[in-house]
């Protein structure tokens, strides 16, 4: 049974793909209620108001996803859920067209001084000689960010006959043309425009682009914006300049801290703002609690999970071409985890024939999750499987060759440790699954799967049958069996696969018959 828990008041209709799930609990409320079994969450679902800290993961050790019904994941660790394996995934483009739609009237509202003008008509008054607005006709909109909805923002404001400047390093010419934008220097749109907007993530980077020093390049009387994240615009020099007269005005619908209490910026009269309302619609709640909740539901079904921050985007078809591959990959990593028994420094994995054109980087952290999965406490998956290795100083190689031996795929691992390396290379062969075709330079052909023994010895008459008898004795039954040598009376190898693991009265017997090398247990 899955036990999911929505957080935040995300749209209970969004839920449907869970709720209508026969293997899953749903539970609502916050984290911090004391209500809830939080050891006992495999799946979080928040908006921006859950802080998904290192804490709260330590206290929720059966997680394993964390969805954000929204765009931002400022709220979330992501650094500290990758290192534990926890995948999270959010909702990039449900809430673009209320958020863009929100900021245009938050633009207009702080123009035409719509909120002032309420509350004195409701104060019954009549003071139209103190509402005097400006039109954005004609105005420059500078807009940063020139994302999802710095380029929905973009449209609607063209339809307003504005002129529009962007900033956004990632801007492609060929989009702002498209756009009908001009694409300028940061300075240069702090320099130009009578409007300014942000629509950047909340990141080290943009954290106060809007400064004391960046302020001083606006235009005096220029309005400002921020319905994106609190911070983006550093409060203190905002509420400094718009009392020094320089800023006319700014409209707010995110603040550093939410709810921001009893703020010196809220104390201004130029200054309008909303409770963070930018995704607050019907339509952009539903679009984006429906997307997290298929997202997990994907998840639990073990399909390929797409808008995930922290593991490869990937399509259902190119899934369904990675995962005969997959397979092999975790398997082989296993593999030579199991046969080379001591600390590695390296693990280098190169790719080759068909496979080499898929998406190599989620299979090789396959292949590490299946090498770390028999040497690490911590649960270990594609998420988390380079961070470990990282941690563990250990250089993770990755390549494409054109030399596939001969199959039509061929995916080959080489680890190297303090005193020896050692490589395996598997392949996947159509209707017939995975091989696995060298391990440690001899050519075998084995199917990696269940209770293996891999046995090192030399090429001498008699050694097979020796180890028949010792396994005969103990009534172990081969399943099957295959052999590889690289010279007559040289090194050979066997792998032997059975129906039940091998005691280690019996490995030990093994080892006593003459002419092993080595012996090694594999459990795939
Ligand atoms: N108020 C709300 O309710 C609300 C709703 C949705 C999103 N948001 C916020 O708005 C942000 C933007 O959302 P989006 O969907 O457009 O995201 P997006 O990822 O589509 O766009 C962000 C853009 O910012 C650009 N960017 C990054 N760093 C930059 C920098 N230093 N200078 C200039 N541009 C930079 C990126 O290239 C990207 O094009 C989100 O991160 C979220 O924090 C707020
Ligand atoms: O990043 C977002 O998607 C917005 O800030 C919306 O946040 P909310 O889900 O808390 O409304």
């Amino acid at each position: 049974m899955y036990h999911i828990l929505a957080a935040d008041s995300i749209k209970e209709e969004g839920l449907l793909p869970l709720l209508e799930m026969e293997n899953a609990v749903v539970y609502r409320g916050q984290t911090d209620s004391g209500e809830i079994p939080l050891e006992r969450i495999d799946a979080l679902l928040v908006r921006s108001a859950t802080k998904v800290t290192n804490e709260l993961l330590d206290r929720m050790p059966s997680l394993k996803i964390v969805a954000r019904a929204g765009v931002g994941v400022d709220n979330i660790d992501i650094e500290a859920a990758t290192k534990r394996g926890i995948i999270v995934v959010n909702a990039p483009d449900g809430n673009t067209i209320s958020t863009a739609e929100h900021t245009f009237a938050m633009m207009a509202s702080l123009l035409r001084n719509i909120p002032h003008a309420y509350a004195s008509v409701k104060n019954y008054e009549w003071k139209r000689n103190q509402f005097i607005g400006s039109e954005l006709y004609g105005k420059t909109l500078g807009i940063v960010g020139m994302g999802r909805i710095g380029s929905e923002l973009a449209k609607r404001a063209k339809a307003f006959e504005m002129n529009v400047r962007v900033f956004d390093p990632f801007l492609t010419k060929e989009r702002a043309e498209n756009l009908g934008v001009i694409s300028s220097s940061f300075e240069d749109v702090l320099k130009s425009s009578d409007i300014i907007t942000v629509h950047t993530p909340l990141t080290k980077e943009t954290k106060g682009l809007l400064n004391w020093e960046t302020l001083k390049l606006t235009k005096k009387g220029v309005y400002l914006l921020n319905c994106a994240r609190g911070g983006i615009i550093d409060e203190e020099a905002l509420a400094e300049f718009i009392e020094n007269g320089h800023v006319a005005g700014a409209a707010l619908d995110v603040f550093v801290t939410e709810p921001p209490g009893d703020h010196p910026l809220l104390r201004l009269d130029k200054v309008i703002a909303t409770p963070h309302l930018g995704a607050s619609t019907r339509e952009a709640q539903l679009n984006v609690a429906t997307q997290v909740a298929k997202a997990v539901r994907t998840y639990f079904e073990d399909k390929p999970v797409s808008n995930s921050i922290n593991l490869p985007a990937m399509s259902r078809d190119i899934y369904e071409k990675i995962r005969p591959f997959h397979q092999l990959a975790v398997q082989m990593g296993s593999i030579v985890s199991q046969c080379l028994k001591e600390g590695v420094n390296e693990i280098s994995v190169t790719y080759s024939g068909t496979v080499a054109s898929l998406e190599i980087s989620y299979l090789t952290k396959a292949l590490l999750s299946g090498f770390f999965k028999n040497r690490i406490d911590t649960s270990v998956n594609e998420v988390n499987a380079v961070h470990i290795a990282k941690d563990l100083g250990i250089v993770i190689g990755e390549k494409v060759s054109g030399n596939s031996s001969g199959y039509a795929n061929s995916m080959s691992v080489t680890v190297k440790g303090d005193n020896r390396a050692f490589t395996a290379r598997g392949t996947y062969i159509e209707h017939y699954g995975p091989r696995i075709v060298n391990l440690d330079g001899f050519n075998i052909d084995f199917h990696p799967e269940g209770n293996l023994l891999y046995i090192q010895h030399m090429d001498r008459p008699g050694v097979i049958g020796r180890v028949g008898n010792v396994l005969g004795e103990n009534k172990i039954n081969i399943a099957t069996m295959q052999v590889g040598r690289k010279e007559v009376g040289g090194e050979a190898i066997m792998v032997l696969t059975f129906d039940r693991p091998i005691e280690d009265a019996i490995m030990s017997k093994l080892s006593e018959t003459g002419d092993i090398v080595s012996l090694n247990r594999i459990l795939l």
